[in-house]
């Protein structure tokens, strides 16, 4: 893996990106030379996404053809801090490309650093202008207003300032990440810029990855300024904590090559326990998620009545009719079936709650189990951690914040900071959990996280999440057959895999032609791409 790969894995917190900062200054870097490398990669970057337009001509350059935007006059907000330093280091190097610059700097105390730049910029004679309405002629935005040094809530002037901003809808450059979301949590301490670009400096910010910062973010793109990788893993460890995952980090853990002799026991048998008669389509999807997966062998159990539907969607599947209830849910499980014989099974989706006895049964034996929709519903009517606490061998939990909440009502902040409500659930239940979103959790007992750090509101429709649960099933039972020691990367890459399924799909048919059935038919394609 080289060094861009490396770091595109690592989420920081405030806290630690001050200590791996520390370490580089005690090394001996100057602060002064580090803020002008990095302020210098910032606006290279700003030129190539806002190229001056030098020559206003109404036959526009080929470069216009490609969508580039192009910007003379720029505004930049400069706070106290060094955040606002390496604002006006990006301010002086734009005024010296050409670009018309005006500063906006709402403070009289700044750190020292930044008072310097300020005074140099000023020397120079761009403007500084008094009020934020000034900047309303203006291109493009550069926010550097506060970084992760943000530590209170933005209020009163400037926090109108930023409102105000706010709903002019121009593009707007966040240096390090949009001023007045908390680093950690992405939460919005009063008010936040709405940035167009964020262009993130050194490590990704854990505070960007989490689902509450997203609409202030825009597209995000991280600034390499060549931390030495030795400080950073003084400070994270060899394997960090909090992991967004990458394409390498799914080209690494995929089940490929498979071995050249092997048969399809070998390559996992899963169970799935899905489907009511209310519910018939979510057990085909299920399967259809599964078959994605390559597992080796699929078993369905669902009701009677659903038999010959489910054979007539997924012909290679072993269709397992069960007795029902009058309500036409799962009742029982044929004696025939035994359930310590499957490398895997998934129970949840369209059992309804009726199927009680169907998941104590399932989550009795020691074999891994993923639970979903209904399947979690009961678990939570159960008493989640009391009857996990009984189980050896590994359980997946797939909720949306909803589930979450009712599987884990003594975690009550699970909007506020996903990462840390899944650790805890980890934690207290022994489970992997996959908390759902627009930026996927996925946490296990260790207290290691993993983000899925892409994804498409296109999932966001009814059936994604069967596709989902088939797909961790087959994975998870591919793991087990082949002995592999821990099922949790196969969590994380069926997460990702199903949400590049969706990019792709959304791409081809739009955020609005993704249904779920159409969501199974993009998976493949992805794994074709990737390999
Ligand atoms: N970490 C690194 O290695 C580097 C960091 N740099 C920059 O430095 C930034 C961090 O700099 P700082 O630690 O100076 O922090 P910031 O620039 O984020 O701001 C901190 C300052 O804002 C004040 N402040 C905090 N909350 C406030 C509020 N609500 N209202 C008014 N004032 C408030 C603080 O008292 C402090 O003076 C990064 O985000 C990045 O832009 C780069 O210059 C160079 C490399
Ligand atoms: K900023």
């Amino acid at each position: 893996m080289n060094r861009w790969e490396k770091i595109q894995e690592i989420a920081v917190t405030a806290a630690q990106m001050r200590e791996i900062e520390g370490r580089i200054f005690a090394a001996g870097m100057p602060v002064a030379a580090l803020m002008e490398k990095v302020a210098i990669l910032i606006s290279v970057r700003v030129q190539s996404l806002f190229p001056l337009l030098l020559n206003p001509t109404p036959n526009p350059s080929p470069l216009y053809r490609e969508g580039r935007r192009f910007a003379v006059r720029v505004g930049v907000l400069v706070g106290p801090g060094h955040n606002g330093g390496d604002a006006l280091v990006v301010a002086r190097e734009l005024h010296f490309r050409g670009y018309e610059v005006k500063i906006y700097r709402p403070f009289s105390k700044l750190k020292d650093l930044t008072v310097q730049h300020d005074l140099y910029a000023q020397s120079l004679g761009i403007c500084y202008v008094e009020n934020i309405a000034d900047l309303q002629d203006c291109d493009l935005i550069i926010d550097g207003l506060f970084g992760f040094g943000l530590e209170r809530e933005i209020k009163d002037n400037l926090a109108e300032a930023i409102n105000q901003l706010n709903e002019w809808s121009k593009p707007v450059v966040s240096i390090d990440l949009p001023s007045g979301l908390q680093t950690d949590t992405g939460e919005v301490l009063g008010t936040a810029i709405k940035a167009t670009y964020t262009l993130c400096l050194g490590l990704w910010k854990l505070g960007l990855l989490q689902d509450r910062a997203l609409e202030y973010v825009g597209k995000a793109e991280l600034i390499d300024f060549d931390i030495p990788l030795a400080d950073i893993t003084a400070i994270l460890g060899e394997a960090p904590q909090i992991q967004r995952v990458t394409k390498e980090f799914i080209q690494q853990h995929l089940p490929l090559p498979r071995p050249a002799v092997t048969h399809k026991y070998k390559q996992g048998h899963l169970l799935l326990i899905c489907g009511s008669r209310k519910y018939a389509g979510g057990a085909i999807l299920t399967g259809l998620g599964a078959r994605g997966s390559g597992v080796g062998m699929l078993s369905i159990a669902v009701p009677e009545s659903l038999k010959s539907l489910l054979v007539s969607h997924l012909p290679e599947a072993l269709i397992i009719g069960c007795e029902e209830t009058e309500n036409g849910a799962i009742a029982s499980l044929p004696d025939a079936v035994n359930l310590g014989s499957y490398d895997a099974i998934a129970c949840g989706p369209g059992i309804t709650t009726e199927a009680t006895t169907i998941v104590e049964g399932v989550l009795a034996n020691n074999n891994p189990v993923i639970l979903d929709a209904d399947g979690l519903n009961i678990l939570a009517q159960l008493g989640t951690i009391s009857t996990l606490e009984k189980r050896q061998a590994t359980t997946v939990l797939t909720p949306h914040a909803g589930e979450f909440k009712r599987l884990f009502p003594e975690i009550d902040y699970v909007q506020q900071n996903r990462v840390e409500a899944v650790k805890k659930a980890a934690e207290l239940t022994g489970a992997i959990v996959l908390l759902k979103g627009a930026r996927t959790v996925i946490g296990n007992a260790s207290g290691k996280i993993w983000i899925v750090p892409e994804s498409t509101p296109a999932l966001a429709r009814g059936g994604s999440g069967d596709v989902l649960t088939g797909l961790i099933g087959g994975l998870l039972a591919q793991g087990v057959a082949a002995n592999i020691n821990s099922l949790v990367e196969r969590v994380v890459i069926a997460a990702w895999w199903h949400a590049q399924a969706g990019i792709l799909a959304a791409k081809e048919r739009t955020e609005l032609g993704v249904d779920a059935f159409t969501l199974t038919q993009f998976l493949n394609p992805v794994l074709s791409g990737l390999l």
